[in-house]
């Protein structure tokens, strides 16, 4: 076999054809955001037109610019998102078909609407991201292009064939240069997408089918959250039917951790996405407290859901004996037995606690009625009572209408908010022994309460026992809606008379020409402008309680207390999620323990759970660290055996060092002016307690409870760097870390590690390069 060298064919030297190569790809690419430009101003056009048609005024016109507007901006902003890195691979196939991938899709404007560049998502695209030399899937060679801007940087193309006989010049020794450079870049405090150097491993995970929950486990640096966020991406494009109209939520941490993946789904041209920190959902409040660790695993407890159930019926009280209610006819006798009778006759309609009440109300209403009739009506001489149907609605209706007869039932069934009912279980919790009620109780005198996120939960299944008493809000949407549907009717009516003018002459009966009153009616019309609500599926998601989203995405899902998970699976009934997590990170106290513990309340045995196991963070060497250090505290355990630290895809041949200290804010900031010069970020990660003095030491560090994950230099508690990663990571006193707490810290590097102490260090950690 001979093989044609690059140049060959047309007489040219390699190097010259691989330049040609370079030239020809550049050419593409011009092309390309030529006509990227083209449906911008096109989109663009299309969203100014629209807002113009509007003047004119008509309910038409303003339906179709929402329609307009809302598709058109969409568009505007996948157009946008493909600005960088637009186009990266490029797949030639033995049977000659050749494709560009890129970050979106995009077409000519001819007839055909030929593809220019196909997007990842597309089927057609998997062999950029699965292909081996072993399963080369169709392919003859897959180029990876590298781009500054709008420049073509590099290529590397790998033959997948290897009777192929073509070169390009192009073709790299090493499969995964692409991977290697983007691992080994500097950071920028903001996560970025991973399109282009997507794995075999992680792509099955985020092109896996969306029904049914999917756990994905994995170390630290294995891809977790950057796999779940380009599932998002992906589900989006193959299933955007139902989940732009759905949205999808995607739970992190906190929102420090938020920010940081924050633009990897716009940068895909994604955003139908909601974002939120357990802290965050539920609408209308914003935890800002903290708990004690005792308090904050009592309130993810299982058991706080019925201890809230029990506690709703305790407010559906019984009457001292003998309670009596003024009426303007005479006292009425409010018996427990009347009152028992009328809560069980509530109680069994098993509506929650204030959708309940209106029946309990009424019979209360009708008892105290009968017992009104009874008395005035009543025979002396023991004859039929005097009182016809129509005294006794009368008698009923001044009953209703009675405020101490109101009063008393609301003193016995008050409509209760979960605020209300919270803040009161807190004030005295009861149904749960007494020492966690001591850890959760809040003492009076507090002041108001400040909701801390295990408190979250705690209102969302609030919420769900009482129900939201909506009945005035529905009376008022509904009035709103008739008014519309008017309003449509005159419309139609309209274009209809104006129809008659403008077909005059013609045979109207028979006409074929459809006019709006054929093809939609008042109410329908009414609804569809009603649906022209201008916030997106996701905004509107953010507000609304009771929203089910199509998906749900939750990271760091091992921290989650079970009162977290009932809320999650109550906001997503058809229990499509992707859960991804690392028991050995595992910090909150109130986490709720293994995946069948947590799922199979709620699917069974219907999920799936997948590992990742290579680490693309950190280097070999500092992983072997981390490892050591969590192998030595899990000695004798059970844990020991299980665990299986993942493998570094790289290492630096830089060794991760301590210096012992007597001063830890100098010491560490002396290591942090040693690394002033050095690219990328820097964190410095150390207990609450120490933040002041380093501060002090570090006077430019960002710090806080939201802290600027972008700054050069940031200071933070183990917590906070949860999910995280920075060039260069100082960890100060790991003595005072807890277990988990320390793995995490230890394994946010990606290039180097430094460790800072006054205090022994850690089992595992000795054998560290001292400075
Ligand atoms: N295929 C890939 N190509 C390029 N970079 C990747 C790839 N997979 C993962 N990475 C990078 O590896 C780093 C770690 O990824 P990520 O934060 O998603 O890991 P994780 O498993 O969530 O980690 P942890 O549990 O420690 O928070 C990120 O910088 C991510 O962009």
């Amino acid at each position: 076999m001979s093989i044609q060298v690059p140049g060959e064919e047309s007489g040219v030297g390699p190097d010259r054809a691989a330049d040609e190569e370079m030239r020809r790809e550049q050419e593409f690419i011009d092309m390309l955001y030529e006509r990227l430009g083209e449906l911008r101003a096109g989109a663009g056009a299309a969203v100014q037109g629209a807002l113009a048609v509007a003047d004119a005024g008509t309910m038409q016109a303003r339906l179709e610019r929402d329609v307009t507007v809302a598709e058109q901006a969409g568009v505007l902003a996948a157009l946008d998102a493909g600005e960088h890195g637009l186009c990266f691979g490029r797949l030639s196939f033995r049977d000659g078909a050749d494709h560009h991938i890129g970050r979106i899709g995009i077409r000519r404007d001819d007839a055909a609407h030929t593809p220019l560049v196909i997007d990842w998502r597309a089927d057609v695209a998997r062999p950029f991201y699965l292909a081996t030399g072993h399963t080369p899937m169709g392919l003859r060679r897959r180029r990876h292009i590298s781009t500054e801007g709008r420049r073509v940087t590099a290529l590397h193309d790998e033959l997948m064939d290897l009777a192929d006989t073509v070169r390009t010049g192009h073709e790299g020794t090493d499969a995964d240069t692409v991977l290697l450079a983007a691992l080994d870049a500097a950071r920028t405090g903001r996560m970025h997408d991973i399109v282009q150097t997507i794995q075999a491993e992680q792509d099955r995970i985020i092109r896996a089918p969306h029904r049914g929950v999917m756990v994905v486990e994995g170390g630290p640096g294995t891809g977790k959250t950057v796999v779940a966020l380009h599932r998002a991406a992906y589900l989006l494009y193959a299933h955007r039917e139902v989940l732009a109209r759905r949205a999808v939520l995607i739970v992190g941490p906190n929102p420090a951790f938020l920010g940081y993946i924050g633009e990897v789904l716009p940068a895909l041209g994604e955003t139908g996405v909601l974002l939120a920190s357990p802290g965050e959902l539920f609408p209308g409040i914003t935890a800002t407290g903290t708990d004690t660790p005792e308090a904050a695993a009592v309130k993810g407890g299982a058991a706080m859901a019925d201890a809230l159930a029990a506690y709703v019926r305790d407010r559906q009280r019984l009457p001292e004996p003998g309670t009596v209610v003024p009426h303007e006819d005479g006292d009425l006798l409010l018996d427990p037995d009347i009152v028992l009778e009328a809560r069980h006759q509530a109680r069994e309609t098993k509506l929650p606690h204030n959708l309940a009440r209106p029946h309990f109300a009424f019979r209360i209403i009708d008892a105290l009625t009968a017992q009104l009739a009874d008395r005035l009506g009543a025979d002396p001489y023991g004859g039929p009572n005097f009182l016809g149907p129509d005294d006794i609605a009368q008698l009923g209706k001044a009953v209703a209408a009675s405020h101490e007869v109101h009063a008393a039932i609301a003193d016995l069934w008050p409509v209760l908010t979960p605020q209300e009912l919270v803040a009161d279980f807190l004030a005295e919790p009861v149904h749960l022994p007494e020492v966690d009620a001591a850890a959760i109780r809040r003492e009076s005198g507090d002041g108001p309460v400040e909701w801390t996120a295990a408190d979250i939960p705690l209102l969302d299944e609030a919420a769900e026992l009482l129900g939201d008493d909506d009945s005035a809000a529905q009376a008022a949407a509904e009035a709103e809606r008739q008014e519309r549907i008017a309003y449509a009717q005159g419309v139609i009516d309209l274009a209809y008379a104006s129809r008659t003018h403008e077909f005059e002459g013609k045979d109207d009966e028979d006409s074929e020409v459809l006019g709006v009153q054929d093809l939609i009616d008042a109410e329908l019309l009414a609804d569809r402008q009603e649906e022209a609500d201008h916030r997106t599926a996701a905004e509107r998601a953010a507000a609304d309680r009771t929203w089910a989203f199509g998906h749900i995405i939750v990271d760091e899902a091992q921290e989650l207390s079970a009162m977290m998970w009932r809320l999650l699976m109550r906001r997503c009934p058809t229990r499509s999620m992707t859960l991804v997590g690392d028991p050995a990170q595992t910090a909150e106290p109130g986490s709720c323990g293994t995946w069948e513990s947590i799922l199979t309340p709620y699917v069974g045995d219907r999920w799936e759970h997948v590992r990742l196991g290579v680490n693309y963070r950190t280097p070999a060497e500092i992983m072997e660290v981390a490892a050591a250090a969590l192998r030595a505290a899990y000695a004798g355990t059970p844990q020991a055996e299980a665990f299986e630290p993942p493998r570094s895809v790289r290492s630096t041949g830089v060794p991760p060092w301590s210096e012992h200290t007597d001063d830890l804010p100098r010491a560490v900031a002396e290591a942090v002016a040693r690394e002033a010069g050095t690219e990328g970020r820097l964190a410095v990660i150390a207990q609450q307690q120490h933040h002041e003095a380093l501060l002090a030491a570090l006077p430019a560090a960002s710090a806080g409870p939201a802290p600027d994950l972008t700054s050069p230099v940031v200071l933070l508690d183990p917590r906070q760097a949860k999910g995280l990663e920075f060039d260069t990571v100082l960890v100060a006193e790991p003595a005072e870390f807890g277990v988990s707490d320390l793995y995490v810290a230890l394994t946010r590097a990606t290039q180097r590690l430094g460790v800072v102490h006054t205090q022994p260090l850690p089992a595992g950690l000795e054998g560290l390069t001292t400075r």
